[in-house]
This record gives structure tokens, sequence and C-alpha cells, in this order.
């Protein structure tokens, strides 16, 4: 394999949305990717990002993005650029992201548009790139909600055999509706008892991501026998998704609560073990106070990237292990990181 040159240059697309926003943010210190070209819409493009931008982070513009010009989201306007990260509005992610792969990136995106593509999956991207005959991809990241889920169920599974039940009931931050998003005349002094289409995304990944790759032509394979059940709700809350879950094991009964915190505490994840940059030294952190976790107190925790639990309440940064977070996970370690990026066409 040739020689990998770092920093390599990557395109964020939807760059001035929330998610978009996180992804800037992460990337302005991250030690071997560099964003090179930004993109969003006709609205943005040719302004330059501090103009085209409602900035809605805590932390100021970082310094190399305030003189970068915002480009259409078209493949010509990313020459030079190895990866796109994608933080795209649903409604036009399904045409822009395909367009991108077929030019021959590596798209890794945080819309939905693509999580049931049966090649969706990073354990197939070579296939993938096989079967095209063609070295672009798309990797999806999961929904947010979803995404603090999976951590902790994962990690109990790992410890405890087979979960034949999930009942979750979610707290969603506003930011998860994006920009402008939520009136606020809807959400303020008030819960909104809905959230379109979500739930049935909360039942369909969890089944997918604690599902098994059935083999790399056709992809993944659900855990239909699961049965999970979502309510999902809309808080005024600007950060931070909170989750009330339970569970029920397959072949056993429930572990006593010591068990549960020892296995939740003792979990790690593939971006740990692989060293990423953004990974968490924790992935999942087990309270012991009675009130905890809470989104003010607790979403910043290692940079957003880890969950909270306490009591099977977790929280889980949407905007961050949610989405920019994870879609920008790249490994550390040189061997790990060298191969993966191979794949994305990096050399
Ligand atoms: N917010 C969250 O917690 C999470 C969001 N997601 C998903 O991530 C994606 C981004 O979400 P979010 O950041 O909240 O959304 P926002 O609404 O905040 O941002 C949307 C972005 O898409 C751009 N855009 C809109 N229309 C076009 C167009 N016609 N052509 C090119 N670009 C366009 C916008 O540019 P402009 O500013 O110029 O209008 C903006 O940069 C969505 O698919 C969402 O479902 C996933 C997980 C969590
Ligand atoms: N639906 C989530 C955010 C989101 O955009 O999810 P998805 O990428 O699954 O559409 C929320 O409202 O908090």
């Amino acid at each position: 394999m040739a020689q990998q040159i770092y920093p390599l240059n990557v395109g964020v697309l939807g760059a001035t949305g929330t998610v978009g926003q996180r992804f800037l943010v992460l990337l302005a210190s991250h030690p071997y990717l560099r964003v090179h070209a930004i993109g969003a819409s006709p609205r943005s493009v040719g302004l330059a990002y501090p103009k085209a931008v409602k900035w809605k982070q805590t932390t100021p513009i970082p310094k190399a993005y305030r003189d970068l010009n915002v480009s259409a989201c078209e493949p010509g306007a990313f020459a030079g650029c190895k990866i796109i990260f994608s933080g795209l509005d649903a409604d036009v992610a399904g045409d822009i992201e395909l367009a991108f792969r077929d030019a021959g990136f590596a798209v890794f995106s945080n819309a939905k548009n693509y999580r049931r593509a049966p090649l969706d999956h990073l354990a197939v991207v070579r296939q993938q790139q096989q079967e095209l005959k063609k070295p672009g991809f798309i990797v999806t990241n999961a929904n947010c909600s979803t995404t603090g889920l999976v951590v902790p169920l994962a990690a109990l599974e790992r410890a405890f055999g087979p979960i034949d039940t999930v009942l979750v009931t979610t707290l969603q931050a506003i930011s998860g509706a994006g920009y402008p998003g939520v009136p606020s005349l809807d959400i303020m002094d008030n819960v909104v008892p809905f959230i379109g289409g979500e739930e049935e995304k909360m039942v369909w990944e969890t089944k997918k991501i604690l599902g098994s790759l059935a083999d790399t032509s056709t992809g993944f394979a659900l855990r239909d026998e699961m049965r999970v059940s979502a309510t999902c709700t809309r808080v005024p809350v600007i950060d931070g998704h909170t989750e009330c879950v339970s569970v029920r094991f397959a072949r056993r009964r429930a572990p006593d609560i010591a068990a549960v915190r020892a296995a939740l505490s003792a979990y790690t994840c593939d971006t740990q073990t692989l060293g990423c940059p953004s990974a968490p030294t924790q992935a999942i952190e087990v309270h012991d106070a009675e009130d905890r976790p809470q989104p003010r107190l607790d979403r910043e925790s290692q940079a957003g990237a880890a969950v909270s639990v306490g009591h099977f309440v977790l929280l889980v940064n949407n905007v961050c292990l949610g989405a920019a977070t994870r879609a920008s996970s790249t490994p550390r370690s040189p061997a790990h990181r060298d191969s993966l990026l191979s794949a994305s066409g990096g050399e």
C-alpha cells in the first residue's frame, strides 16, 4: 500500500447546520483530517462561512474557517478531498450523497436516507467498492436516539446474553430538529409527545445495529426476534437526549444492580479499541447519584462522546456521539488508520 499523506483533506456537506457546525469544531483539532471544502444550500453558496452560518456553538468559529467560502454541494467543488462528511438535510441528502459516491468519494452521512441500504455497513465497504466497481461508498450514522440506546444494550448483551424485549421512552432535545427547528411557542413550557418517524427508526435501527452481518453481499441481518417499543417526546432542552429504558433478557432473570453497573462500566466500544482520537475514555459513565444523568450537567462529559447512565435512564449528546463525533471517529493507531482510510481512497 502506498504511503498515506497526513493530514487528509476532507469536505463537509451541510456545514452551516446543527450537525455541520459540530463537525467543523471537531475537525478543527483533528490530528490527521483537515477541512478543505465546505458546502451548503444555494442560499449560502459563495458566502464566507461566518456570513453564511448562524453559529450556535458556545466556542467561537475556529480560525481555519473564517476565510473559507461555502461551495455548492457538487462533487466538482470538492476535488482534492478524500473523505466527505455529510450533515445535509434529509430532503436533499439522497441525491447529493449519491452524486458524491458516484464521483468516487467516501461519504460518511448523518442523514437517514441510506440507513436501510443493504451494503450500508463499514464491514462491507470493500464489497460495495467491488460490486459497484467504483471506489465511492456511503456509510451512514444511526439515528441519534438509537445510538444512545444501543451502547448500553450492547454492554448488557455482552455480559448477560440476548435481550428479547426493550421498552424505551425518550425526552429529546430541540437541537435534534435542526435549525430553526421546533417553534418556541410549541416547545416552551411544554412537552410534545410525538416526533415524526422517530419511533419507527428507533425500533428498526436497534434491530439492525444489535443484529449481525448476513454475509458480505446481502449486508446486515436484523434481530427480528427482539421486541422493541419506543415512545419519543420532544422537551425544552437544547442538547442531549434522555431515554428511560427497560429490558428483559431472553435466557435469564434480571441480574442484580451491582452486576449491571459492573457490566456497563467495563464496556469498551470499537472506537476505543481502534484508538480513534474522538473516542471516549469511558464508553458508558455509570452515575452513583440518584438524580443523574441530567442533560445540563452530563451532556458535555468526554466532549459528548460518552453515554451517561443512572438507574437505566441514559443521556446521549445527540449532536456529538449521536452525529458528528461518531462519523469523524477515524482510528488513531497508524495501522488501523491506514487500512480504514485506504478504503476511503487515501493513498
Ligand atoms: N441534529 C441532530 O441531533 C441530528 C441530525 N441528524 C441528521 O443530520 C442531518 C443534518 O441535521 P441538522 O444539522 O440538524 O440540520 P440543519 O437543518 O441544522 O442543517 C441542514 C444543512 O443542510 C443544508 N441544506 C439545506 N438544503 C440544502 C440544499 N438544497 N442543498 C445543499 N444543502 C442544503 C443547510 O444549508 P443552509 O444553511 O445553507 O440552509 C444546512 O447546512 C439531517 O439529515 C438530520 O436528520 C442525525 C442525527 C442527529
Ligand atoms: N430525529 C432526531 C434527529 C434526526 O435528525 O434523526 P434522523 O437522522 O434519524 O432523521 C431528533 O429529532 O432528535
